[in-house]
């Protein structure tokens, strides 16, 4: 028998559990994935004792496959020490009775990108921040459960409080009420996650932070990982999602990414928003000369061509990555960047989507 699921999953179910039966039939295997020899799962669903205790076993068991060449197998732990008793955030989706929306937000919107690195995070919390200092109020869902990159764009790194071991606390930063999948989470417990998981971690994200703990929002911005995956998915069909943001470089490259994931929204029947074009333009700080990296103007010619609205386009400057890295967004400063994004800002509100 080669090496699969089933396969892995037959060896499991021969191995004991010291509180009694096996790791398969008792639902202790999740996110189980085989990949060309590479075999990884978490291992959860009892006392972290038992769990430890199992684990050698349950390795012994996996590693006497033939054709297992690596074999990672995570069995999640309580929060670190001095963090508190925290809920434990990944586990398998709960049914819901079609899109619900999120209690105490207003207007829920995503902002994808068919591809990474086009800055759909630093667009995400920039905007956040323009749409705060323009009067709204504001949260940030970081949902880029693979690359969570809001704790550092936002200059937040602590654990958010769960005083009852259910509900969650968002932070607060730049006037923004912020929770990131990445502050609740261990980086191996992400990394190997599959689908059910992710969905199931996502829903408690919406569902279990008090994302009006700071007062009730006017719009809760949702940082979509890139691409078009079960996270998008996900979000798309259960949540009551007011429309989606599509970021993109101009180059083709990007754009014939950016249509991928105009054309998922489309489906699943979430209205675009709007396009923004990022990395637009880049005028030299030394001599003011103009350029275009990227090329120029793509993305307002994409949304033309398919009646989408242009949001507007953001200069490539290097102050954006600076204040991305040092924790506070440009938007809340002064500069053609933060003009850029005041202006975005503007737009959304006369449009009434936030
Ligand atoms: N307009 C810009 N000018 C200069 N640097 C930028 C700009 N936009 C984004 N960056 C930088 O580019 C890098 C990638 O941006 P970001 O993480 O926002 O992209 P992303 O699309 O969210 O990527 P991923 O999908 O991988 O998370 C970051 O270092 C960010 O600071």
């Amino acid at each position: 028998m080669s090496l699969s699921k089933e396969s892995v999953l037959e060896a499991l179910r021969i191995v004991r559990m010291p509180g009694g039966g096996d790791p398969v039939s008792r639902d202790l295997i999740r996110a189980l994935a085989v990949e060309s020899g590479v075999v990884r799962f978490v291992l959860e669903g009892a006392p972290e004792a038992e769990l430890a205790a199992a684990k050698p076993a349950i390795e012994a068991a996996v590693r006497a496959l033939a054709g297992v060449e690596s074999l990672t197998v995570v069995v999640p732990s309580g929060p670190a020490k001095g963090m508190g008793a925290g809920p434990k955030i990944g586990q398998h989706p709960t049914p819901q009775a079609g899109p619900q929306g999120v209690a105490g937000v207003r207007h829920i919107i995503a902002v994808g990108s068919g591809k990474g690195g086009v800055g759909k995070s630093t667009v995400s919390s920039n905007l956040a921040v323009a749409l705060a200092r323009a009067g709204k109020r504001v949260g940030l869902l970081d949902a880029d459960i693979y690359g969570p990159s809001q704790p550092r764009m936002m200059g937040v790194q602590q654990r958010p409080a769960s005083p009852d071991g259910k509900t969650i606390l968002p932070l607060r930063a730049h006037g923004v009420t912020l929770m990131s999948i990445g502050l609740m989470l261990k980086e191996d417990e992400a990394v190997i996650w599959r689908g059910p998981m992710l969905m199931g971690a996502l829903q408690q994200m919406l569902g279990q932070v008090a994302w009006d703990h700071y007062g009730p929002l006017d719009v809760l911005i949702i940082d979509l990982p890139p691409g078009t995956g079960d996270i998008q998915l996900t979000l798309c069909q259960k949540t009551r999602l007011d429309g989606a943001i599509v970021v993109s470089t101009p180059q083709d490259v990007a754009l014939l990414d950016a249509r991928k994931a105009l054309d998922m929204f489309r489906r699943l029947e979430t209205p675009v928003i709007g396009l923004i074009e990022n990395m637009s333009s880049y005028v030299c700080p030394n001599c003011g000369h103009e350029a275009h990296l990227f090329g120029h103007g793509g993305v307002g010619a994409e949304a033309v061509k398919l009646g989408l609205p242009y949001l507007g386009e953001l200069p490539l400057d290097l102050e954006v990555r600076l204040a991305g890295d040092a924790g506070t967004p440009v938007a809340a400063g002064e500069g053609p960047a933060a003009a850029g994004y005041r202006a975005i800002a503007e737009k959304l509100i006369a449009a009434g989507a936030v």
